[in-house]
């Protein structure tokens, strides 16, 4: 089994325990269920630098990135750094993540806040609106087609904006759909966690204009901002990068002025 494969078969066994603990009907009722969302593709469009900054303590490949910071704090700092969304893992066991991190960024910032999660289940798209999402990601690698439609018509019936995830030519062709509207290309093989903005490059040209063009993974510096510009891409998701500093928010706001130089 590779570590998706894993993350996967651990994430359906936890969603079926979470449904048994708190049903669909106490989610629809948090407060933060009915509020108005907000854009990230809006901010997108409307920016030059196109960042999206992660709250991200530690992964797969790199371990341990950094767990001394609070996440309060750090939407905070990426708020003031002028980014245009802001990605919160809420996987546990292999991100140090909760939904917690995602309730607390709801309260501490007004950015577009992109739920991370492996999501396999319609249940986690309703309890990412419950915690204060505004975005949910999908990965293509690890749905089936007929899962992305559904799970992105639900996102949308919800007002929920869709990021669609993907690595290869296959995973592409088989998502493009009406009800996505960011598509992102993951620089990151999450089997192999090799790391190349090639396949951003590459992958581009296949990507329909409708779609907000975001690249994922790997940018740590604003010279690979340079050089997929031109290739379309309005986002860049960056992860590591700011969280490895002392204050995650300064290091944004410090790349996103070097960007604007
Ligand atoms: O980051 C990982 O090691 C990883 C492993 C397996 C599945 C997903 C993984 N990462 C999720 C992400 O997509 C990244 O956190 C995100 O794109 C930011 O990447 P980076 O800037 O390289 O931290």
């Amino acid at each position: 089994m590779d570590i998706l494969q894993q993350i996967v078969a651990d994430k359906y066994r936890e969603v079926a325990f979470k449904k048994q603990l708190i049903p669909v009907s106490q989610l629809e009722q948090s407060v933060l269920f009915q509020r108005e969302t907000f854009s990230l593709v809006k901010n997108l469009k409307n920016s030059t630098t196109g960042i999206i900054a992660e709250h991200k303590r530690r992964s797969p490949s790199k371990h341990m990135i950094n767990d001394s910071l609070n996440v309060f704090d750090v939407a905070k700092g990426y708020e003031k750094a002028g980014v245009c969304g802001m990605s919160v893992l809420t996987d546990a066991k292999y991100f140090g993540g909760s939904l917690d991190d995602l309730l607390l960024a709801r309260a501490s910032c007004n950015l577009p806040l992109l739920r991370k999660e492996f999501i396999i289940d319609s249940y986690q798209i309703i309890e990412a609106k419950a915690y204060g999402a505004d975005v949910i990601l999908l990965i293509a690698a690890i749905l089936t087609q007929a899962e992305i439609k559904t799970f992105s018509e639900l996102a949308q019936s919800l007002n929920l904006e869709v990021l669609l995830e993907v690595h290869n030519e296959e995973e592409l062709q088989k998502s493009i759909m009406p009800s996505l509207d960011l598509l992102g290309v993951n620089n990151r093989n999450l089997k192999t966690f090799e790391v190349s903005l090639e396949t951003s490059m590459t992958l581009s040209f296949l990507i329909p204009n409708e779609f907000i063009k975001v690249s994922e993974s790997g940018i740590s510096s604003t010279g690979a901002i340079q050089v997929l510009k031109p290739y379309g891409f309005k986002g860049f998701l960056i992860g590591e990068n700011f969280m490895r500093s002392e204050n995650p928010g300064d290091s944004a706001a410090h790349f996103i002025k070097a960007l604007a130089e």
